[in-house]
């Protein structure tokens, strides 16, 4: 299964664009070709038109001339055949072959879906209004791009599909409501039946059992569409619906409540006011941190966590995304079950694993994980770069593994160390929803937790997510300490 998960790595869609620059050249080159065949048959008209138009004024005395009759013989026998021959070539057909040969590169429908459910997913989880995303207001900022008819469109036939008609419904709302503005149209290969569109609405509204609002769109759409026998019978169908189903309730609009988990998203958890939370700078975890203390702020104490600030320089972050840009692969999770690698949709990014001796920057970070968190790197995880694509997340879970066979060798992540790689301009928080702790990614900053308790049993108060990436590529890097060798650095306290 090679899907490439267009829509889950901001970095890896650049070629996508890349490729649509391509397209446009071509789409460019068999314009050219269809104007310079325009521009050679236009010449010959106004040339021959002139001549034609000559001969007419006074045809005998023309025709009288041996070389005029001559010449229209042999025009009207030769060169009509090979204007036909000519008016037959088909023009840019290069251009075509190679939008042909491009397709394979262009997204499936596959991609399609993720994407429109990834909008879904910023839609729900801070609770946008579906008309100011279409107009480009986010999360309360303005952004100067808006969506289409189509991108509309196609957004409510995803969740119609998905049977959520009521936001299937208002996607659809806003293409029509888009098409009535006089400046925008589409295309000719692009238009939007008008009369569908409205039919696709009616049907939306049914299943909200809004019958009489559904007849009056199907009313409108009978007027586009006056001879479609099919549009006539849903309209008496509909009719049949309000007459024997006058007290039907329309399924009207639901509050959007969000958990704990939205509450960490949107940024609405409380404060910390524990007066034990503090900074400093640590120099005291290694005789590195003597000689180059690090801004440490202790943001929990149960389950033990801390954040570094400017724990790794703009230039090392360079470093690593160039590192992993190009090996970039859609992240999997392990499932609980078969403990098989598999791609699901609870983790939309894409990762890629950096060995430790992988260069002289990579064994310096190792290093300096080990200062800033006491613990020793032997038989932990590798390096994992990971960057999030549109409404980019993962769900709810927790970093321990719980211990397989393969894991029991090095024993449990005992210690995540997680460093935020980028800004997010909107969303994307790291959330604790147990411990109601949101971390909003910072350039540059490491987090630090533990995920087990000291007895070693699974901490579930560590149970955290990513939110969805709003506005933004996020890019993090994991590293996941292993238990096992910590002997001597945490020893376990039976309590
Ligand atoms: O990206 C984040 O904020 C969290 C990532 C995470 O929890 C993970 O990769 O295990
Ligand atoms: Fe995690």
């Amino acid at each position: 299964q090679d899907e490439k998960s267009h829509c889950t790595s901001i970095a890896g869609m650049t070629n996508l664009l890349h490729l649509e620059a391509q397209l446009i050249d071509n789409l460019s080159n068999y314009a050219d070709e269809l104007e310079n065949k325009l521009l050679t048959v236009r010449g010959y008209v106004t040339e021959m038109r002139a001549a034609s138009r000559k001969a007419q004024q006074d045809s005998v005395a023309h025709l009288s001339n041996p070389l005029n009759s001559f010449s229209l013989i042999r025009r009207m026998h030769e060169d009509w055949i090979h204007w036909q021959k000519y008016m037959k070539q088909p023009v840019g057909q290069q251009q075509v072959k190679y939008l042909n040969e491009q397709r394979e590169q262009l997204p499936s429908s596959t991609d399609l879906q993720e994407a429109a459910e990834a909008l879904y997913r910023i839609h729900v989880t801070y609770d946008l209004k579906i008309s100011d995303m279409a107009k480009g207001l986010l999360n309360g900022r303005q952004y100067n791009v808006s969506l289409s008819a189509l991108d509309s469109y196609a957004l409510g036939k995803f969740l119609y599909d998905q049977q959520i008609f009521e936001d299937a419904g208002n996607w659809i709302y806003q293409a029509i409501n888009w098409l009535q503005n006089k400046q925008n149209v589409l295309a000719l290969p692009l238009q939007l039946d008008q009369a569908e569109l409205l039919q696709v609405y009616a049907e939306a509204l049914i299943k909200l059992k809004r019958y009489a609002d559904a007849q009056k769109v199907l009313q409108t759409a009978t007027t586009l569409k006056k001879d479609s026998f099919k549009l006539l019978i849903r309209k008496s169908e509909v009719e049949t619906l309000i007459r024997t189903e006058p007290n039907a309730v329309p399924k009207l609009i639901k509050k959007r409540v969000g958990g704990k988990y939205e509450k960490g998203c949107r940024g609405q958890y409380a404060p910390a006011t524990s007066s034990r939370l503090h900074c400093v700078y640590n120099s005291t975890n290694s005789a590195f941190l003597r000689l180059a203390p690090l801004k440490m702020e202790l943001l929990q104490l149960d389950p033990y966590m801390v954040l570094y600030h400017d724990a790794i320089s703009p230039r090392e972050i360079e470093d690593l995304q160039f590192l992993a840009m190009p090996r970039l692969k859609r992240a999997k999770v392990v499932d609980q079950v078969t403990h098989r690698n598999m791609m699901v949709k609870e983790r939309t990014s894409k990762v890629t694993w950096l060995g430790d001796a992988t260069n002289a920057f990579t064994m310096r970070l190792n290093k300096r994980i080990e200062d800033m968190s006491g613990f020793t790197m032997y038989g932990s995880e590798m390096l994992q770069v990971m960057n999030y694509g549109l409404g980019g997340h993962y769900a709810s879970h927790y970093d321990f593994l719980n211990a397989t066979s393969k894991t029991r060798l090095n024993g449990d992540r005992i210690a995540t160390v997680m460093f935020y790689l980028s800004d997010v301009e909107q969303g994307g928080a790291t959330v604790f929803p147990k411990i109601q702790k949101a971390v909003f990614p910072q350039r540059g900053t490491a987090i630090i937790w533990y995920n087990l308790k000291e007895n070693g049993d699974f901490d579930t108060n560590t149970i955290h997510a990513a939110c969805p990436v709003i506005v933004g590529s996020k890019w993090v890097c994991n590293k996941w300490i292993r238990e096992n060798e910590q002997m001597f650095r945490r020893p376990c306290l039976k309590q």
